[in-house]
């Protein structure tokens, strides 16, 4: 087995072994972030939302199961690496089925296996994500390499449509702004029947409205919210005729849109078992995260939006609604692929509000 190296930006090494892609030719560096869901890891990995990063899963035994034709959120992995201290020998799937390590050469995803994942995961939670690079040769200038080099700001225009299409239905027409679309944001309004017009991030209010939808679902995506700034004109002219339902990134662009602000996380969350209570004490729900950013509460104070969700453990605002027009977010995903289903009543409450709004 090949030796593989994971050095991270406070200098600390991590010497393991290969899986997935054979040989990394360059250095791969991109933040390294970790999950701590027990399963959902083909999910998490074609997840738009981890474009570019180094996921590590801090549940010790990967690929206990085969890879499901049907599982993936979108067409490849988009995280740009795998870290998992084990890899299952014997996954339990049938043998027409890929196990996970056969799936990461396909994809070409570069794997590191046999390290100390808990060890790598105190000191991501001590010292905050960090930059990070996954390597099969280590000399004595990787280091300054890594600390050097900037991470690509530009994630949400490498992972978005290039071209508007179609997913055809008898029911409400419903656009989705694709700023990373999960497929299973898709699926959830395909079993509300709705037809749904998927635009690219960069799509203007008016391209928008020329396809009359009932309503305008915000997608989740990759990187910094503070980074796309044109799409906060889009929203500001849509919510104020169309209903408007955001999800994770969404959410940060719909705060950010209303004159509130978000910021940098110290580890982020990222897993299926994190609860949030509703502010009005009706809903204690677990959810599936998958976020680096939250929405500031302090600059919601001169906004029109009110909290509607709460992060149970640290507080955190995971839920918006706005005071002024139809329109509500979300920081976690109530399509919850993976994750536990709690939320998915979410879907059903936009479009009721789209009819109450009656457009
Ligand atoms: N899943 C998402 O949409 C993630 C949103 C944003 N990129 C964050 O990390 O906070």
């Amino acid at each position: 087995m090949t030796t593989r190296y994971l050095l991270l930006e406070n200098g600390s090494v991590y010497t393991g072994q290969a899986f997935g892609l054979t040989k990394i030719e360059n250095l791969l560096s991109g933040e390294l972030v970790f999950n701590t869901g027990m399963t959902g890891y083909q999910e998490s990995l074609t997840d738009p939302s981890y474009f570019g990063q180094l996921l590590v899963f801090t549940y010790p035994l990967i690929g206990n199961y085969g890879i499901s034709k049907t599982a993936s959120e979108s067409f490849k992995t988009q995280a740009s690496a795998v870290i998992v201290h084990e890899l299952a020998r014997r996954p339990s799937h049938n043998h027409m089925q890929l196990s996970f390590d056969q799936w990461a050469k396909q994809m070409s995803l570069p794997g590191l296996t046999g390290i100390d994942t808990r060890a790598l995961t105190i000191e991501l939670r001590q010292f905050g994500t960090m930059k990070a690079v996954m390597t099969d040769v280590l000399s004595d200038q990787t280091l300054a390499n890594l600390k050097a080099g900037s991470l690509d700001d530009q994630q949400v225009q490498q992972v978005t449509t290039p071209q508007i299409y179609e997913q055809p239905g008898r029911g409400l027409t419903i656009a989705v702004v694709d700023f990373g679309l999960k497929q299973s944001i898709l699926h959830c309004l395909k079993a509300r029947h709705c037809r749904v017009i998927v635009l690219p991030a960069d799509s203007d209010a008016q391209t928008i409205l020329a396809y009359h939808p009932d309503g305008v679902l915000l997608s989740n995506g990759p990187g910094d919210p503070k980074s796309q700034h044109a799409a906060l004109d889009m929203i500001r002219t849509i919510e104020q005729v169309k209903p408007l339902f955001g999800i994770c990134l969404g959410h940060q662009l719909f705060a950010l849109a209303n004159g509130a602000s978000t910021y940098k996380m110290s580890f982020g969350h990222r897993g299926f078992n994190h609860a949030v209570s509703s502010s009005d004490h009706r809903h204690l729900d677990f959810t599936a995260q998958n976020h680096g950013y939250a929405v500031d509460e302090a600059s919601l104070a001169d906004t029109d939006l009110l909290v509607t969700y709460r992060e149970v453990n640290d507080h955190t605002v995971e839920g918006l609604k706005s005071t002024k027009y139809p329109a509500f977010s979300v920081q976690f995903h109530p399509e919850a692929a993976p994750g536990p289903h709690d939320t998915g009543y979410l879907y059903d409450d936009f479009l009721k509000m789209i009819q109450k709004a009656g457009t």
